[in-house]
């Protein structure tokens, strides 16, 4: 499903398109760069904080552009210091947006590092077994500004509990595209973002702090090697051989490993820097030690980083994480190999962690207070 909104998100346009639109409209190109800063240095919320432009020309900007096209709903906070934002289109869809804080001794959480992981589409298309995110399927791809727009509220909410030191600073340190939605088939509405994240007159945030995940599709993730900016790569593997992995992943069945791995490869010699591989453990599914020794050689292989991450349980689906025991067996076969290894504690476990849960939760809510006539 399409959807086109009543105005135009004015995070979804670049310095150039701005400057376009508003040159049509008989304006000076430099009136662009002002819009610009206001919306991501200043972060103001509304038009008649743009002080330095005439009023009758703001009025045209309320009337023609949607300043941030989307709306906070809930805020959850959980016990581990991970914040969970449930964000409302113009057109009802809800989507999800995590802060993740890594304690850090001597500054306090709120000084703390902080990652942000966003969402590119409401839904999924890739039907994964274990996610929260595919259960309902796809509804529909979210455009540039919406994607840009869950980091403005992230930032304007972090401004409000620790002031930037510099207007140009972002909020935030590292960006994660791992929230709801397989991003590479967003593509272009994905990168458009990025960049505009990544520009100077937009947040000015560094590509090499921005992580996309996929769960493998290997025509995109050859054009996303020969992407300018440099982001950073994570595959979602979850299998270390194509038999456990098509059980889970049915991408796996267009793009098996025999295809994956030389993409990545690919991927890794043009940027010359490591990968991700993630691994999501699930008890008697892909937690076996030999999944851990194919997945040991997979990584050697590719001089790949592994991040093993316990299973976070989904309402109504039957996986369950392995035990400590087990986890720590696994992750030592690749330790005992000096495999670069995370075993990540998942955090936010009392928010609905596995992404997309949350969404579903209260669209299921809000279906029982407003049922269909
Ligand atoms: C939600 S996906 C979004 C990015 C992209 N679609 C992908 O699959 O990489 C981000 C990561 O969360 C993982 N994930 C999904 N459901 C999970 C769960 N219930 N517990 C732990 N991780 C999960 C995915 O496998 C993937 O590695
Ligand atoms: S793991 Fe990623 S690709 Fe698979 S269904 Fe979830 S969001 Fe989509």
């Amino acid at each position: 499903m399409k959807f086109i909104p009543a105005k135009t998100p004015l995070t979804g346009e670049t310095l150039e398109s701005l400057t376009a639109r508003l040159r049509e409209h008989g304006e000076p190109a430099f009136r662009a760069k002002q819009i610009l800063e206001w919306l991501y240095k200043k972060r103001v919320t509304s038009w008649d904080e743009m002080t330095n432009l005439p009023k009758p020309f703001r009025a045209w900007l309320a009337e023609t552009f949607d300043l941030v096209p989307a709306s906070l709903v809930i805020e959850k906070h959980s016990a581990d210091v991970t914040d969970k934002l449930l964000l409302e289109m113009r057109d009802g869809s809800l989507i999800e947006t995590v802060i993740i804080r890594a304690p850090q001794e001597g500054v306090g959480v709120d000084h703390s590092r902080k990652t942000i992981c966003i969402s590119t589409q409401v839904g999924c298309a890739m039907a994964c077994v274990f996610c929260a995110s595919g259960l309902a399927g796809l509804k529909r791809d979210l455009n540039a500004g919406e994607i840009v727009a869950q980091l403005l509220h992230v930032c304007r909410r972090e401004d409000a509990r620790t002031p930037r030191a510099r207007a140009e600073l972002a909020s935030f340190d590292n960006i994660v595209v791992m929230g709801m939605g397989e991003p590479l088939a967003n593509y272009d509405n994905l990168i458009r973002a990025l960049t505009i994240l990544n520009a100077e007159w937009g947040l000015g945030f560094g590509a090499r702090r921005i992580t996309v995940s996929t769960s493998g599709l290997v025509p995109k993730i050859l054009k996303l090697a020969q992407e300018p900016l440099g982001f950073r790569l994570a595959i979602s593997l979850h299998g270390a051989t194509d038999e456990v992995r098509e059980k889970i992943m049915p991408v796996n069945k267009a793009f098996p490993l025999a295809k994956l791995l030389p993409a990545v490869r690919e991927f890794s010699l043009q940027h010359g820097r490591m990968i991700t591989l993630e691994f999501i453990l699930i008890e008697d599914v892909n937690d076996s030690l030999v999944q851990a020794e194919k997945l040991r050689d997979i990584a050697r292989d590719l001089h790949a980083h592994v991040n093993l991450i316990p299973y976070n349980t989904v309402e109504g689906l039957p996986w369950k994480r392995p035990s400590l025991t087990r986890q720590e067996r696994f992750a030592d076969i690749l330790r005992d190999a000096r495999i670069s290894v995370t075993l990540r504690r998942e955090k936010g476990h009392d928010i609905d962690a596995a992404c997309g849960q949350l969404r579903l939760k209260t669209e299921k809510d809000r279906a029982v207070a407003a049922p269909l006539p």
